[in-house]
């Protein structure tokens, strides 16, 4: 309960006093057992800056109490050791993969030599998340694993701001795949299962009037915050009761998981296939309160999303292998499909350029219809058309605001998310002025801004407006109907 009306429920809840063992128990354990029954599984940590993401994770940290993935690592092996003593299975692999996402390019966190190389996300043929080009280790023990955990922190963005001293300035993802290798029940031959639990520690939402972040600082924040912007929308469009009741495998709401990077890397966890477990964090003190409100706001929605878990072997998935199954011979098969993928990568960036080339053709044939006389012919490098615009994400993000403004069920935070708003709209403004600084030194050119800022300001005023109207009503009620008028 926050305030004294502010109601949510969850399947757990754990104070001050709990300790890490009792979070992995109660949450995580039973995700761990259904990865070795052929499950994936996904645990992502959200919330404010600071408020424990990291730290309830944990893994490769020897400073401090073992979290999620020291116990993970541990029950793991331990179940695993278990099924091999009675027979169950023959031979297990697991293989780690770590992954930062930082300002939108996803980076390999155990390439030491190649930690600049940008990885790729692609689908396989049965719609699941991929990245092409990861380093996978293969472990056999916790020990392994957390030892390979840590030479990857090493490598992940951090940084101090006002709110936390080690800030996690990017979201960064650990993958175990493990492979099993067990007898059939009707034939002496074996069958591979292969299940995958990834963890995710997500970078905290920030508000630059809080973290007094400038510079570097400020522009980590604006991806951060556009990251979680996209996840928002996508939790948003998931829980939306019209949908789920239609039954989600219904294609005719669009879920826009391509708006962001770690929207298309959650896509499994978030309405797919997988087992996922949400940890939302909050700070007990009552300066975050604006923020807590606004995590279990999230939590709530991202409750009601409906995956569709499915055991990846078993039945229609299961294949079968050699009585001596030899776990070089399956990196065989994963290499060549690799390989495979590579090569489409490849002849979808051949297609990209030749399509850029003809965009570039087209746009300087127009420039003599346009009034920006200075454009350049070059690549626009002050606007990268591939990557959603944060504008459009602050856009939608006003759109869903004013959709609540006429809910009168939520009107009491409603101020708070419109400050909120207004801090990131001014953030990413002033990121953008510093980029176009740069470009403007390289290119000489002076171009205007994008149109979608001229809807903003626009949005941003009939915002204000409203404010106005709320400061002059002293009567809580009278607000939502003086609201709704000012919209109709
Ligand atoms: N439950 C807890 N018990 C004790 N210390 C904690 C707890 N949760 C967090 N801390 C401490 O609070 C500080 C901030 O925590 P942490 O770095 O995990 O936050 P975060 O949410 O990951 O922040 P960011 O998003 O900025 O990376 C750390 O020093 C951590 O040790």
């Amino acid at each position: 309960m926050l305030g004294s009306d502010r109601v949510f429920s969850f399947d757990h809840v754990f104070g001050p006093t709990e300790n890490q063992e009792e979070v992995y128990e109660s949450c995580v354990q039973p995700l761990v057992e259904s990865l070795l029954h052929g499950y994936n599984a996904t645990v992502f940590c959200y919330g404010q800056t600071g408020s424990g993401k990291t730290y309830t994770l944990g893994g490769g940290n020897l400073d401090e109490e073992g979290g999620i993935i020291d116990s993970v690592a541990d029950g793991l092996f331990l179940l695993l050791g278990e099924k091999k003593k009675s027979g169950g299975v023959v031979e297990a692999t697991v293989q780690v993969s770590y992954m930062e996402l930082y300002k939108e390019v996803l980076r390999d966190l155990l390439e030491l030599h190649a930690i600049h190389k940008e990885l790729h996300i692609r689908e396989d043929e049965r719609g699941n998340t991929v990245v092409v080009g990861a380093k996978e280790v293969v472990v056999t023990s916790a020990a392994e694993l957390l030892s390979v955990l840590e030479t990857g922190n090493a490598l992940r963005h951090t940084g101090t701001t006002g709110m936390n001293e080690h800030s996690s300035r990017s979201h960064a993802i650990l993958t175990l795949q493990l492979i099993q290798c067990y007898h059939s029940n009707n034939s002496s031959l074996q069958s591979v299962r292969s299940s995958k639990l990834c963890l995710v520690d997500l970078a905290g939402s920030e508000r630059a009037g809080k973290t007094g972040n400038t510079g570097a600082r400020l522009k980590e924040s604006v991806h951060i915050n556009t990251g979680l912007l996209a996840l928002g929308n996508v939790i948003r469009a998931l829980s939306d009761p019209g949908r789920n009741r239609r039954g989600n495998n219904c294609n005719s709401a669009h879920i826009p998981y391509r708006d962001a990077k770690i929207t298309r890397l959650l896509r499994d966890s978030l309405g797919g296939t997988a087992h996922t477990l949400m940890v939302a964090c909050v700070s007990p003190s009552h300066h975050s309160v604006a923020e807590t409100l606004s995590v279990l706001q999230f939590a709530s929605k991202a409750r009601h999303i409906q995956n569709r878990p499915g055991a990846t072997s078993t039945h229609a998935e299961v294949k079968t292998c050699p009585p001596t199954w030899d776990p070089g011979e399956a990196r065989l098969g994963e290499l060549e499909y690799e390989v495979h993928t590579l090569r489409e990568l490849l002849k979808e960036k051949e297609r990209e350029m030749e399509r850029e080339r003809t965009c570039r053709g087209v746009e300087e044939g127009d420039s003599i219809k346009q009034p920006s006389q200075g454009r350049t012919s070059g690549p626009d490098k002050r606007l990268n058309r591939e990557e959603p615009s944060q504008y459009r994400l602050l856009a939608q993000e006003a759109a869903a605001m004013l959709a609540d403004v006429l809910n009168p069920t939520s009107s009491h935070s409603f101020r708070q998310r419109l400050q909120d708003w207004q801090e990131r709209l001014t953030a990413v403004d002033l990121s953008r002025q510093a980029d176009e600084k740069d470009c403007s030194v390289e290119e000489g050119g002076d171009e205007p801004h994008h149109v979608t800022i001229l809807q903003l300001r626009e949005e941003l005023s009939k915002c204000k407006v409203m404010m106005t109207s709320e400061k002059q009503t002293s009567d809580g009620e009278g607000h939502i109907t003086l609201m709704k008028a000012t919209f109709h």
